[in-house]
C-alpha cells in the first residue's frame, strides 16, 4: 500500500438464497455501490450445462457429464455494471437463461466433478479480486467461501418469488413458473455434494416485503459494518 492510499481493504461478500430471492440484482448493486467485483455462479453452471446440451451429452447420465467435464473453457467478467459469460470464447448470455437450461441445470450442477471444477474457478476469481467482490449462488458461504467477510441469506416467500420470475418471462404461466421454481429449489437443497444451505454464521434476509432498493440498502449497510469492525 503506498501513501495509505488504499481506504479499506478487500472484502469477500457470499449471497446465497433460492431462485428469485433477488441474489443477482442486489449482489450487482451493492458491488457496483461499493466499487466490488461481482460473480454470478449460477451463470457459471447454467454456462456448463449450456455446454452439454450443445455438445449431445445426456445431462441425466452423471457419468457422462462427469467424463467431459474439463472440456469446456468458462470465463466470467466480473464488473457489475456489465457482467459477461462465455463458454470457448462465445458468450452465451442469452442462451443460458433459456428453458431448455433451466430445466437440466440441477442435474447437471449437483454432479460432484462439475462442482469441483466450478468451485476452484470461483475461488480463483475471488481470490484475484482487487478490492473484494460479492460472490451469489447456493453454496458460497457454506463450501466455496468458508471464510467470507460477509455471509447473506437471502429467503422470500415462494408466492413472492414466482411473481418475480414470472414478471421476467414472457408467456409463461405463473403456476407453471411457481412449480418449476419449487422443483429447483427442491433438487438443489436435497443433492449430496454442497447443497443450498444457510451458514451456521450468515445474515438472513427475508426480502418478501421488502423493495429491491430496502434490500440493497441492508446489504450495503451490514458490509460497511463489517469493515467499520462492527
Ligand atoms: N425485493 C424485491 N422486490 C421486488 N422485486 C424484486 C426484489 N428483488 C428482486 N426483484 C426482482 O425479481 C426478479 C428476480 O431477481 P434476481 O435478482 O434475478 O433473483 P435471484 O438472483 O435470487 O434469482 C428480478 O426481476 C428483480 O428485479
Ligand atoms: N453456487 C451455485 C449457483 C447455482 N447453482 C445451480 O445453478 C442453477 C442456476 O442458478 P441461478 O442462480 O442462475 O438460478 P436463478 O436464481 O436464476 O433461478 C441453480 O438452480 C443450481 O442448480 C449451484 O448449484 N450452485
Amino acid at each position: 500500500m503506498e501513501n495509505g492510499a488504499r481506504t479499506a481493504p478487500p472484502v469477500i461478500v457470499a449471497i446465497d438464497g433460492p431462485s428469485g430471492t433477488g441474489k443477482s440484482s442486489t449482489s450487482k448493486a451493492v458491488a457496483a455501490q461499493l466499487g466490488l467485483s461481482y460473480l454470478d455462479t449460477g451463470a457459471q453452471y447454467r454456462a456448463i450445462t449450456w455446454w452439454m446440451v450443445n455438445n449431445g451429452i445426456d445431462t441425466t447420465d452423471p457419468s457422462e457429464v462427469a467424463a467431459v467435464v474439463g472440456k469446456p473453457e468458462i470465463v466470467s467478467g466480473t464488473d457489475p455494471s456489465a457482467p459477461t459469460i462465455t463458454v470457448d470464447g462465445v458468450d452465451v448470455s442469452a442462451p443460458i437463461r433459456g428453458q431448455e437450461v433451466t430445466s437440466r441445470v440441477s442435474a447437471v450442477s449437483a454432479v460432484p466433478e462439475v462442482r469441483a471444477r466450478i468451485t476452484e474457478l470461483q475461488r480463483s476469481i475471488a481470490a484475484a479480486s482487487e478490492h473484494g467482490i460479492v460472490v451469489e449462488g447456493r453454496d458460497i458461504g457454506t463450501t466455496v467461501l468458508p471464510d467470507a467477510d460477509l455471509k447473506i441469506f437471502l429467503t422470500a416467500s415462494p408466492e413472492a418469488r414466482a411473481a418475480r420470475r414470472h414478471g421476467e418471462l414472457k408467456g409463461a404461466d405463473l403456476h407453471t413458473t411457481r412449480e418449476s421454481l419449487i422443483k429447483r429449489d427442491t433438487a438443489d437443497s436435497t443433492r449430496k455434494t454442497s447443497p443450498l444451505a444457510k451458514a451456521g454464521d450468515a445474515v438472513e434476509v427475508d426480502t418478501t416485503n421488502l423493495t429491491l432498493q430496502q434490500v440493497i440498502e441492508c446489504v450495503v449497510t451490514l458490509v460497511e459494518e463489517k469493515r467499520a469492525g462492527k
